[in-house]
């Protein structure tokens, strides 16, 4: 029978290696399950990206594309304490689906196609009021954070007195525009529409937000990012700028 002294110890240096390996096969894997994501989420989105009549959308040189790292990066999301997936920028199998934005500063205007989802059919075909008034509140937020300059989620939208036109059908694309028209100290007036590839106008909105709320008990970090202007990619990206070269690099 081996009876040796080193053996008790070359067991314990056994234990210990296959736990190291094991950490680091857990986290090879987590590293490929963030990829696969990564990648999905991109193809969803490539799925729906910015239709043709407003891919100038994307070529003009007024308008810089609007990043955030929440809407993009799922398990930073969830890392960062949001709870479920966006209802607006969430991707492809959202009821409504804003796959990008585009701001420009000197009309401080915010565009960005909007798709209206299977998930959002109210009657036969077509698309529930709420939905085309969700499109509407977050075009009236989100402009109103960008124009004050100070940072996403600086406040929220308090107001949305929404005219509903036309009915959009279920899968129907459209061009959702929001336009702040007056800053009276933290309110924001915005004036906000949908309509599609010929000028017709499905609804119309008359929005305030709020800027410079507080919007958490306790702020953090996240509460105190700001925007941050790339002019070589005509992007305008929150927090880090390793975030968005890292996701500008693997594409
Ligand atoms: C800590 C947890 C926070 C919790 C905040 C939670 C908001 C989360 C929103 C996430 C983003 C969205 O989804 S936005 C869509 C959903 N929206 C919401 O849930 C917003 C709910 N509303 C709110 O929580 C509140 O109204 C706030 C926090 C935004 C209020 O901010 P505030 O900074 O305290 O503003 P306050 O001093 O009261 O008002 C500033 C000026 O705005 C005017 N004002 C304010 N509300 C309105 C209004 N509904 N309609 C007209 N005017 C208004 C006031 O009269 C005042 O005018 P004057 O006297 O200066 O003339």
């Amino acid at each position: 029978m081996p009876s040796c002294s080193a053996s008790p110890w070359l067991h314990r240096c056994a234990i210990a290696g296959t736990a190291a390996a094991s950490a680091v096969a857990v986290l090879v894997a987590a590293r490929a399950v963030a990829r696969r994501r990564h990648r999905h989420r991109a193809a969803a989105l490539a799925a729906v990206s910015v239709p043709p009549w407003l891919k100038w959308l994307e070529e003009s040189p007024f308008h810089y594309k609007v990043r955030l790292r929440e809407w993009e990066d799922e398990d930073w999301r969830r890392d960062s304490g949001w709870q479920g997936s966006d209802l607006i920028h969430g991707g492809s199998s959202s009821a409504i689906c804003v796959p990008c934005y585009f701001y420009s500063p000197a009309e401080m205007a915010l565009k960005g196609p909007v798709i209206f989802g299977r998930s959002s059919e109210s009657h036969r075909g077509f698309c529930h009021g709420g939905a085309m008034t969700s499109a509407l509140d977050d075009v009236c937020g989100h402009v109103a954070f960008l124009a004050a300059g100070r940072g996403p989620w600086c406040g929220a939208t308090v107001q949305v007195n929404c005219k509903l036109n036309k009915p959009v059908r279920s899968g129907q694309v459209l061009l959702l525009e929001g336009k702040v028209i007056k800053q009276d100290g933290k309110k924001v007036s915005v004036q906000a529409s949908l309509s599609d590839e010929d000028g017709l106008v499905y609804a119309t909105m008359e929005g305030l937000s709020i800027v410079g709320a507080k919007m958490q008990l306790e702020e953090s970090n996240l509460d105190q990012r700001e925007w941050r202007y790339d002019e070589v990619s005509r992007t305008i990206f929150d927090g880090s700028p390793s975030w968005h070269l890292e996701s500008k690099q693997r594409g």
